[in-house]
């Protein structure tokens, strides 16, 4: 659960009659933050207000325990301990990848923690390439530089921008898998803007949803997608996002098998995926979650042994959504798993049957039942 939200964030603008951005936020002050929602709802004069680049005489924005404005009373950007990394990366052209890097350093006038630089450049994958001149880098190197660049500043807060928009989709998933690992062991906040539900669904832990400048719904990633309030900006139903941790690695059957609380699922490694690019291996014990589409979810009264399906959790049917009974085949039914821990709550699933099979199986609310899962996307 996100309680210890640090980060103030409110303000009014107005560019013209025809745009007003009303926000009023209160953010975790760890993890990652999704701005999401459609162009021209804000988002990326939401990220310029909370940098100073944009004027906004009424604001308070408040990191952990530094003023950066408070109404008229306005800290500098150059002041603010921030980095912003924008849709196209702004390296200085003139100069290789390292000296980037040492540019950067030298203007923040911190002496760099021990370690702290070797490690960026590990993380990021970067070492290779520190003496090429930023022109000969890819797209994606270059917004590896810009990671780096970032991180190493040590910021107190980190804002990107559709950090992805440029890249094609496999360097985009390159992207997104190191900068799972800077989450992972960065604990510096990250806002960033997002008009993908995919790529919030994978890195935000916390998620405020914009829509003509106002906030729309705001929550924890997870539980704003297990209740469904996305439904409607996402192409593809999410089942369920489920947080748990390596128990085992089988290497024979390129197998992981993630711990949840409402039982073990086995999950293939992924090829082609972001999780499985160099420098990116799970471990026993790290943590991940689980996100499944609700139409890889189907729900069967008895425990099936005789078939392929690995995954399966004892459940509970908690509603079954029929409003759109006439319009389509499919209905939604939502679950609550067991818990194998007492301790903890099972997690809220909704699976997406036919109305065929929910007649067939006579399926009602309160009912018992075992959910199966053909396929889920380990994220992060
Ligand atoms: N400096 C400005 N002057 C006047 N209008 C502006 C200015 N900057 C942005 N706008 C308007 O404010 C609205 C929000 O723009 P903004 O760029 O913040 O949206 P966005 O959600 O980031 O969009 P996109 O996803 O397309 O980048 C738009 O209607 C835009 O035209």
């Amino acid at each position: 659960m996100l309680d210890n939200r640090d980060n103030q964030i409110s303000f009014t603008l107005s560019f013209n009659s025809q745009f007003c951005l009303s926000v009023d936020l209160r953010l975790p002050a760890s993890g990652v933050t999704a701005i999401y929602g459609p162009s021209g709802c804000g988002k990326t004069s939401f990220l310029r207000v909370v940098a100073g680049l944009e004027p906004c005489p009424d604001a308070t924005i408040i990191v952990g325990n530094q003023v950066w404005q408070q109404g008229t009373c306005v800290l500098a950007t150059h002041k603010r301990s921030l980095a912003y990394i924008f849709q196209e990366n702004a390296l200085l052209e003139h100069l290789n990848a390292e000296q980037n890097l040492q540019y950067a350093i030298k203007r923040t006038n911190k002496k760099l923690k021990p370690n702290v630089y070797q490690e960026v450049i590990s993380l990021l994958g970067i070492q290779s390439i520190l003496s090429q001149p930023v022109e000969s880098l890819s797209g994606g190197e270059r917004q590896r530089v810009a990671i780096a660049r970032a991180l190493l500043v040590e910021p107190k807060l980190l804002l990107m921008d559709e950090p992805f928009s440029a890249l094609d989709l496999q360097r985009k998933h390159e992207i997104l898998a190191y900068l799972l690992k800077v989450k992972r062991r960065f604990s510096t906040p990250i806002i960033f803007v997002s008009h993908s539900i995919e790529e919030v669904s994978l890195l935000a832990d916390y998620l405020v949803v914009m829509e003509q400048g106002t906030v729309a719904k705001q929550g924890a990633t997870s539980e704003l997608l297990a209740k469904h309030e996305l439904s409607r900006y996402q192409d593809e139903e999410i089942g369920g996002t489920l947080q748990g941790f390596v128990s085992d690695i089988l290497p024979e059957w390129k197998l992981n098998k993630i711990q949840l609380a409402a039982g073990a699922v086995y999950l293939p490694f992924q090829n082609s995926s972001s999780i499985d690019q160099p420098g990116y291996r799970l471990e026993i014990n790290d943590a991940v979650r689980v996100r499944i589409l609700a139409k890889d979810i189907s729900v069967s009264l008895s425990y099936a042994e005789d078939n392929s399906i690995l995954n399966k959790l004892a459940a509970q049917v908690i509603e079954i959504k029929l409003e759109e009974e006439s319009a389509s085949a499919y209905i939604q039914v939502q679950l609550l798993s067991d818990s194998e821990n007492g301790n903890q709550q099972g997690a809220q699933l909704m699976a997406k049957i036919t109305r065929y099979s929910l007649h067939k199986l006579s399926l009602k609310k309160g009912d018992r039942v075992w959910v199966q899962i053909k396929s889920a996307a380990l994220l992060s």
